[in-house]
């Protein structure tokens, strides 16, 4: 038996010119991947063999159907991608969502959702969560993530849309504090990770998995269970080896060190903009 390494399909990347959506270009470009990629700013290197670029608005639902036609995987690494005011997250995080969802419909596509530790970045680090931990956002960013574990929830239930939710940690060419001693995903992990996601021939019976992303960290003991052994991912970097530099290097604020989320659970954009 041969092991599939390229999805039969093309996949649709969202925030394509991202820093996580350039990595994975260049890495799936080169195993031969038939990506469509959009953005909505443009594509700042030379493309692939195999693939395209559309700008685009993840605002704009016709635009975003349209990109999916014909695609098995959509991979939505697109939106806002840390802490800001409501009103600049809802529009890229709650409504484009909602338009990638929908083309996932149309088309029966797997969706693999960059969702965020955020998303339960208000548990405490002595906390020790498994996937069906409950949601504890830590911001308007960490709450659109959580809103779209829900939306990924009502689709599969509703429509038998697919979801791989990813709880991403911090994943960066390498880890740069203490915490991500814990947090810290290595590219060629997420890349891995993302291959395993696509390719896997079922996401179990449930019809999603919630992956917690990080690399094979010993300090990383606030995660337990997910469902890497549903689509058989294994991570293999870690943060390790870097212990030596980063041990001391904290934010010295209790709340940053309190939460998982570190920094983001003690930004309040709460009076930014208020209601008109
Ligand atoms: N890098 C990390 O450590 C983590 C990343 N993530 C998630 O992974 C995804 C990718 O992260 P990064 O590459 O680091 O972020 P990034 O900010 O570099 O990339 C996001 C991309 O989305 C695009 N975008 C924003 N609003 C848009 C809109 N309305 N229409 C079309 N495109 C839009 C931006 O132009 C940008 O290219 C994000 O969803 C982020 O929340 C989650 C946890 C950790
Ligand atoms: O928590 C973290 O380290 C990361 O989480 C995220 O969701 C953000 O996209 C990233 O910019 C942060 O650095």
């Amino acid at each position: 038996m041969t092991t599939e390494t390229v999805p039969q399909k093309p996949v649709l990347l969202t925030g394509a010119s991202g820093a996580l959506g350039r990595v994975l270009t260049r890495a799936l470009g080169e195993q031969g991947w038939a990506l469509r990629l959009t953005d909505r700013a443009p594509f700042p290197a030379p493309l692939p063999a195999g693939a395209r670029f559309q700008l685009a608005d993840l605002e704009d639902g016709p635009a975003i159907l349209r990109l999916a036609e014909g695609c098995g995987t959509i991979l939505h690494f697109g939106g806002i991608s840390v802490e800001h005011p409501f009103e600049t997250v809802i529009g890229p995080n709650i409504r484009g969502l909602y338009h990638v969802y929908e083309a996932a419909r149309r088309e029966g596509a797997r969706m693999i959702f960059a969702s965020s530790n955020h998303a339960i970045g208000f548990h405490p680090r002595s906390a020790v969560l498994d996937d069906d931990c409950s949601l504890a956002p830590d911001g308007f960013y960490g709450l659109s993530k959580a809103y779209g574990e829900l939306m990924g929830g009502l689709y599969r239930d509703k429509h038998g849309v697919e979801s791989v939710f990813l709880r991403i940690g911090s994943c960066f060419p390498e880890p740069t504090d203490a915490r991500m001693l814990a947090t810290w995903l290595s590219y060629a992990d997420l890349t891995r990770l993302i291959a395993r996601a696509t390719l896997a021939p079922s996401l179990g019976p449930a019809g999603s998995v919630v992956i917690w992303a990080a690399s094979n960290n010993s300090r990383m003991t606030w995660w337990r269970r997910d469902g890497r052994a549903v689509i058989g991912w294994t991570p293999q970097d870690s943060a390790d080896s870097y212990a030596a530099a980063l041990e001391g290097k904290t934010s010295g604020d209790p709340v940053v060190e309190r939460y998982q989320g570190g920094g983001f659970a003690g930004i309040d954009y709460s009076r930014a903009a208020p209601p008109r």
